[in-house]
């Protein structure tokens, strides 16, 4: 009988290494027909050229504040390193979305290993089409049919118990006493159109939170007030709101935590954006003190989390 050789594969967006990456980033975003929802690949194309076009310098700039590189890859290539010491039963892979390493290349590298199996984790607790869709579709779009049906993937796992514990402990542990702050959980925007034709991201958005804030009073943690706001927005479209701007506004002379909640890696949203571009406005708006979280990484935690997450 044929020996069953499974794979654990990571699926995440990537991000750049370098300004030439940037550019291929942001080209294979906006080419992506679940980003920009446009219909005829051509017009989508050019939109897509002019909009990186225009983007590119301005972007790169916010890069050049983190060492000129986003912390997403070597961050993901760690908890790559760690599931593999961590969860004997599969062999564990990454692929990116946007920048190498792409599902074609890891797809040949997984056959050549003789992988028979795979489980499919996109690293987005909420569904989104922009984002789990997207990855699982590109993915599958390159196995070949002859691989069968030996593939699941996890949809969502915002209501994963260690997960959550894992965001409560980092929370917890960025302060002494918690009636002292305002927590806010940030998540990355999307446009309000991708919502209203059915995208799931703002209800399970909206589930998650109530999940976390219960779990906060369960455990006698006890917040000054507890937000969801929204981060990232880019264009002149609606995006969904509050905006995490018009959210800090509420906590002049005011302490906040804010946690990642749409991420699991580090990356430049929550390195530049949060914790370099939202702190001065924090700053400018006299705010008294801003915290930001690290996602839950490479930790020990999220990957007992994720053998959880992937268990039949
Ligand atoms: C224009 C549309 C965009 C949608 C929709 C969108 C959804 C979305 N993105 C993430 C996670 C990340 N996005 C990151 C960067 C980034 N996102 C967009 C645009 C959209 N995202 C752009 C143009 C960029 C590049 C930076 C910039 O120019 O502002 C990243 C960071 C990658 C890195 O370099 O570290 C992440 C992570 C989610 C979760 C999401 C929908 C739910
Ligand atoms: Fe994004
Ligand atoms: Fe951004």
């Amino acid at each position: 009988m044929q020996e069953n050789k499974k794979a654990l594969v990571l699926l995440n967006m990537g991000g750049a290494r370098n300004k030439a990456e940037l550019k291929m980033f942001l080209t294979n975003m906006f080419n992506d027909k679940n980003i920009l929802t446009i219909k005829n690949p051509l017009i989508r194309k050019m939109i897509a050229y002019f909009i990186v076009t225009k983007r590119l310098d301005s972007a790169w700039e916010n890069y050049e504040h983190i060492g000129n590189s986003s912390p997403i890859n070597p961050l993901t290539e760690k908890l790559v390193e760690k599931c593999n010491e961590k969860i004997e039963e599969f062999k564990t892979y990454q692929v990116m979305r946007y920048t190498p390493p792409f599902a074609q290349d890891v797809i040949k590298q997984m056959l050549d290993d003789g992988i028979n199996e795979i489980v499919l984790l996109p690293l987005y607790p909420q569904y989104s089409t922009t984002t789990t869709k997207s990855s699982v579709e590109d993915f599958i779009d390159y196995l070949p049919y002859t691989f069968g049906k030996n593939i699941r993937y996890i949809e969502t796992f915002y209501k994963n118990d260690k997960f959550n514990e894992c965001i409560i402990n980092e929370i917890i542990s960025n302060v002494e006493e918690p009636s002292e702050y305002n927590l806010i959980f940030s998540a990355h925007g999307l446009p309000q159109k991708i919502v209203d034709a059915g995208d799931p991201y703002e209800i399970q958005m909206n589930e998650h939170v109530k999940i976390l804030s219960e779990k906060l009073k369960e455990k006698n943690i006890n917040f000054k007030s507890v937000n969801l706001a929204y981060q990232s927005k880019v264009g002149p479209l609606k995006w969904l709101e509050p905006s995490l701007e018009d959210m800090l506004k509420n906590f002049k002379e005011q302490k906040v935590i804010i946690y990642p909640i749409a991420f699991i890696v580090d990356n430049s949203e929550t390195d530049f954006e949060l914790d370099i571009e939202y702190r001065e406005i924090a700053h400018e708006m006299g705010i008294n003190e801003y915290k930001v979280c690290r996602c839950v990484n490479d930790s020990d935690e999220f990957v007992e989390a994720i053998k959880d997450i992937i268990k039949n």
